[in-house]
Order: structure tokens, then sequence, then C-alpha cells
């Protein structure tokens, strides 16, 4: 079931395009991240989807409805960048208010601010919370009342790796219930693995869209090939595949995705020359700076 819509989305300011035309669809439990460079279009989309600001082209539907509609907002939960909160309030007292606002009893605060691990520290005012702790608390916030679709920008800076873990564990629990997720992030090499399908905007425009796997296969970037021969056997093995280089006790070379199973048939001939070898296909992170260049 599609939770998400985009048909065409246009936004402008003052004459200037910051998005163009840009359809996405994003079903429950559908894990998307949104990629761009700064000024991309990127909080501009989800301003959009959240009914803060209004397009000036093209359609937008949060399971049927129309953004920032009350229905649209009760099904929809948004972690900002920067979650600021009144520093003299206590995360407990934060987690209630927020419960007060969405209709929902207080007593869950207690219960969500154990998810994001701030069992701890629910009495102390948040003024003495580090940044990681206050997106914390935003996360808390955007868990209240099971969202059908969540929208978060850029939620993992400032956290730590462990955190970090942790928040993408969470995410996938939510996907795994069938809330559809929509994050931005400039930490690449985390949403590999965490998220299903990739946005990538460039100056507002959609440039690429897919999985890791239709990146890479419609981009077909080389292959990286290190074999470890055996001692002394470097030149030897390096003779065999044009192009290689020999660094230090390793021996590395490239080749293009479709010539993958010839390169693995060849490498099994060596096999009693070699100790090991492993097959590096393009990470997001080549990916992505692949195609910000052909877009630029
Ligand atoms: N209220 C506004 N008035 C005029 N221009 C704006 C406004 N908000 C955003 N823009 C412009 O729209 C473009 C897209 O900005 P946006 O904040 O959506 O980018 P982003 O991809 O989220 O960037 P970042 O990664 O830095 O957060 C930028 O050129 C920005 O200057």
């Amino acid at each position: 079931m599609t939770i998400l819509t985009l048909s065409k989305l246009t936004k402008r300011y003052a004459g200037t395009t910051v998005l163009s035309e840009v359809s996405l669809d994003i079903a429950a439990g559908e894990r998307v991240a949104l990629l761009g460079h700064n000024g991309a279009g990127k909080s501009t989309l989800m301003k959009l989807v959240l009914g803060l600001i209004r397009a000036d082209g093209g359609r937008i539907e949060v399971a049927g409805h129309a953004p920032g509609s009350a229905v649209a907002r009760a099904l929809t939960a948004y972690l900002p960048e920067s979650a600021a909160f009144h520093p003299a309030i206590t995360g407990r007292e934060q987690l209630r208010y927020y419960l007060r606002l969405r209709g929902q009893p207080v007593k869950q605060a207690d219960e969500l601010l154990e998810k994001v691990g701030l069992a701890d520290a629910a009495a102390c005012r948040i003024g003495t919370y580090s940044k990681g702790m206050r997106q914390r608390v935003g996360l808390a916030q955007a868990l209240i009342g099971s969202p059908r679709l969540m929208v978060l920008d850029e939620p993992t800076s400032g956290l730590d790796p462990v955190s970090r873990r942790e928040f993408y564990a969470l995410l996938d629990e939510l996907a795994a219930k069938g809330t559809a997720i929509l994050l931005s992030s400039h930490a690449l090499s985390e949403l590999e693995a965490r998220t299903d399908r990739m946005v990538v905007l460039a100056r507002g425009k959609q440039v690429a869209q897919g999985t890791l796997a239709d990146l890479r296969h419609d981009a077909a970037l080389p292959l990286t090939i290190t074999i470890t021969p055996k001692a002394g056997l470097e030149d030897l093995i390096a003779e065999v595949f044009p192009g290689a280089l020999v660094l230090e006790d390793r021996v590395t070379f490239t080749c293009a995705p479709d010539e993958k199973l010839a390169v693995l048939e060849r490498i099994a001939a060596q096999r009693d020359h070699i100790e090991d070898y492993d097959v590096h296909a393009a990470t997001l992170d080549d990916l992505y700076s692949h195609i910000s260049t052909r877009a630029a």
C-alpha cells in the first residue's frame, strides 16, 4: 500500500525553482533515503510533505490525504535536523507535553524514553542533555502514536556510532510494523544497509532513484579486485591480470561489472598461487559522487 505519493512536485522561491517535477512513491514499510548536496532541496521536499509550505506544481498525498490536513498530520511524524527544547523542562515533562498534544496517555512517556535509551535521564532537565540526547528526545516524540509516515531530516547528525546503530534498529522495527520512512542524510555509508531505496536530488532535480543494486547497475562502475598471492608470487599473478598493480604483498586491479565472472574464472585458475582474494563493488559514496558529477 502506498503511503506517500509525490507527483511532479515543483517549488519555487522568489522565481527560483528549488524543486523541479520530483515524483516518488513510498510504500508501507519502505525506508527511502533522500540524498543530495547542501541546498539540493531535501528539506524543502520534507516541508512540502508536512504541509508546512505549499507546492507551486504537482501533487502530494499522505495515505490519500492532502499534506497538512488534520488526517495527514495525525498519520505523520517528523524529526527536524536539530530538535530544540526548553532547557528547564525534563525529558519526561517534555514527552508528557507532546503526548497530551497528540491525545495519547501521558503514562507512555517513560516507555518512549526507555525505547530511545533515556530512561536514566528522564528526570533531568533537557538543558543538561548532550546534543545526541536531545536528538533522542526528538526521536521519542516522533514515535508517539505509531505514525504511518515518518519524515526525518538528517536524524543521525550528532549521534555517536552506537547510538546511530540503535537509532536504525528502531527505524527497522517501525518499518517492520508498516511505517513508511523518508529520511535525509549525508552519512552515506550508514544508509547502504539501512534503507531500501535512494533518491538523489541535484539542484532540485531528481537525478537518480532506486535500490543500491539498481544504482550500481545503472552506473556500471568498475569493481576493484584485490588478490593476496602466495609469498613471492606477486609479480607472477600481476602478469595474469593486465593493468594490475603490486602493492606490498597484494595485487590490485579493476574490472567492468560484466567482466566479473570471466575474471573470477581466471582467479580460480590461479588457485594454487593465491592465498585469498576480495571483490569490492562500488559503495554508495562512490555511486553518489559519480551521480553528482554526472548531474553537474
Ligand atoms: N524560505 C526560503 N526562501 C528562499 N529560498 C529558500 C528558502 N528555503 C530554502 N531555500 C532555498 O532552496 C534551496 C533548497 O534548500 P533546502 O533547505 O531544501 O536544501 P537541503 O537539500 O535541505 O540542504 P541541506 O543539506 O544544506 O540541509 C536552497 O537554494 C535554499 O537556499
